[in-house]
């Protein structure tokens, strides 16, 4: 599908940028002697995006793991069109699960209504199949290997995937067995040695160095895939600034993860870096450094099964005026992600992104919940080797309805972890290539600014999403993927879907024919059907039908 043109005075199109002017309304709200006063507002906006799509290099840690070499093994599938046999008949790639890669977007209306466009089409971006890939892992098995310890994909694809993946080895890692299950232990064979991290720093950007050399790529993105870390603590002198980040780093503080480490070193070496773990990742240290080298971190946690769900269902309630009371999310998995999840230390990561995703939601509606109250949540997580990546998801939501009525939903959600994490890594890394495209003048300023450093963008796609100081979260997921689509839109000068379709509610909607000029065609097939089945005749016949459904010429066939 080609990119779509703008034609508006506001837009212009070059060799190198697509710049757009754009009106961002919204309404300001103050109170004044017990009033809530609403003033709309304008601000003018101009975003330039460079149309150039680079070569994009991602550098997972945790890459044997089954998301790594799962996405991985996705995009070389395909990049390859491989098709396999199963017992259903054959099957073919695709990217199902990825906003980018598989949902589309409403454009406008047209002569029949909505247009609907891929998702791609707005603005040029990475595709997944030229991404680059390399990457750590704490376990020396090769990407072929770690496929088929991963047990996700089936073996046909596997045995076609080998060949390919097979050469591809994970770098040494950062290991400190105390931030992750002791379980993990007997998969640590490929670990850079001593216990100074401060080389271990400086190992990372020196890896990270040579892949962008051997690789040709034009920019590098690296992502925390590995397995979930427990909160490191967070305090004044230790973390709490990037000086004293950097200072215990080179001091070998034992409270520095490696999960910090990695972000710093990405963060010097000028790399986006997104972590898809629970794990406290961004101490203060990590947010002031990479505003300080203005370098794009996000996360955390990726959004892929239970709790994207919950985003949704919560958001329905509350927006119906519906009252949750009672949430109880429970799962099972046997995947080396959920071995990892089974000590209590790294399960509590877990617990709390997955515990605050309700809060905003929640804190919408004093209708229903007065100060401070909130339904019960509980999370609960097992490890049940049997069925492996294939996670078994069982919530229970309880809400109060009208005169002391209750509803409970129940749901099983059996979500294949890998599956649709992956799809979810590649839009993290595509939709943060494609801001770093983005610029924007606001008003009259001179100079240009790129989005903030902390890219809340990205929040669709993660539990526990990361945003700057003081702004607001939102976990509502189409809240989120409005976001993101409108401000795509935005920079090719395109108004924010606003959902009115004001224009299909007027009194009389034959001006609305006439203002479109043309014959809405179901109206055309419906007088034709009628002539047809009166004449009896066939093939093609002309009906005269107006601007309004009734004067204009057209065929039928
Ligand atoms: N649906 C999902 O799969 C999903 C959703 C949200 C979050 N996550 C998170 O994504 C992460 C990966 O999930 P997974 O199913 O691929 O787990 P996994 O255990 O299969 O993979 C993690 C990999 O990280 C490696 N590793 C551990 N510590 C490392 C380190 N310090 N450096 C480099 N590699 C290291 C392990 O050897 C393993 O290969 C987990 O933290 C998980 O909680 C997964
Ligand atoms: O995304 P989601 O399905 O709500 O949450 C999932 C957890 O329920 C699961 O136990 C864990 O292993 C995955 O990493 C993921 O975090």
């Amino acid at each position: 599908m080609a990119a779509i043109e703008v034609q508006s005075p506001n837009v212009s199109y070059t060799d190198q940028y697509i710049e757009a002017k754009y009106e961002y309304n919204t309404t300001d709200v103050q109170k004044e002697n017990g009033k809530l006063i609403a003033k709309p507002k304008t601000t003018q906006y101009t975003f330039r995006t460079e149309r150039k799509v680079p070569k994009l290099g991602v550098m997972l840690v945790g890459w044997g793991g089954n998301n790594g070499s799962t996405v991985t093994a996705a995009c070389l599938a395909n990049k390859l069109n491989i098709t396999w046999h199963t017992k259903d008949g054959v099957k073919t790639p695709n990217y199902f699960g990825s906003i980018t890669q598989a949902s589309t977007v409403c454009l406008g209306s047209g002569l029949e209504g909505d247009v609907y466009v891929p998702f791609t089409s707005i603005l040029p971006m990475v595709h997944p199949n030229d991404i680059i890939f390399d990457g750590w892992d704490i376990s020396s098995m090769n990407l072929a290997d770690a496929m088929e310890r991963a047990k996700v994909l089936s073996y046909t694809l596997q045995i076609q995937l080998r060949s390919h993946m097979m050469h591809m080895v994970p770098r040494p890692s950062i290991y400190y067995p105390q931030f992750i299950a002791a379980n993990q232990k007997d998969r640590a064979n490929n670990v850079i040695p001593g216990n100074n991290k401060d080389e271990h720093l400086e190992q990372i950007r020196k890896d990270i160095r040579d892949f962008k050399k051997r690789s040709g790529v034009d920019k590098v993105i690296v992502l925390w895939t590995a397995n979930t870390e427990r909160f490191c603590d967070v305090r004044p002198g230790l973390n709490d600034t990037a000086d004293n980040l950097l200072m215990s780093i080179q001091r070998s503080e034992s409270e520095v993860s490696p999960s910090t480490i990695f972000a710093v070193a990405s963060i010097l070496e000028g790399c986006c870096f997104i972590n898809g773990s629970p794990q406290n990742t961004f101490v203060p240290g990590v947010i002031e450094l990479a505003e300080k080298k203005r370098v794009f971190i996000a996360g955390d946690d990726f959004k892929s099964g239970q709790t994207k769900m919950k985003s949704v269902l919560v958001d329905f309630l509350v927006g119906a005026g519906i009252k949750p009371v009672s949430i109880v999310s429970y799962n099972h998995l046997g995947n080396n992600d959920g071995m990892n999840l089974s000590a209590p230390q790294t399960f509590r990561s877990k617990e709390i992104s997955k515990s605050n995703v309700v809060d905003d939601m929640v804190a919408s509606n004093d209708i229903l919940y007065g100060p401070g109250e909130k339904p019960d949540h509980c999370v609960v997580i097992k490890y049940v080797p049997y069925v492996g990546d294939s996670k078994r998801a069982m919530d229970e939501y309880t809400s109060e309805i009208m005169l002391d009525g209750q509803n409970t939903i129940a749901i099983h959600n059996t979500c294949e972890d890998s599956l649709l994490a992956s799809p979810i890594i590649l839009d993290l890394v595509i939709i943060a290539e494609v801001c770093q495209r983005i610029r924007f003048r606001v008003e009259d300023d001179t100079r240009f600014q790129s989005f903030n450093s902390v890219l809340s963008i990205l929040s669709y796609l993660l539990k526990a999403p990361l945003v700057p100081e003081g702004t607001p979260l939102v976990n509502a997921l189409f809240r989120q993927r409005s976001c993101i689509e409108n401000i795509f839109r935005a920079c090719i000068g395109l108004p924010p879907v606003n959902h009115m379709l004001l224009e299909y509610k007027h009194e009389n909607l034959k001006e609305l024919k006439k203002s479109k000029g043309s014959v809405d065609v179901s109206i055309l097939k419906a007088l034709a059907k009628q002539k047809l089945d009166s004449m009896m005749t066939f093939p093609t016949t002309t009906v005269t039908v107006s601007s309004n459904g009734c004067d204009s010429e057209g065929e039928i066939n």
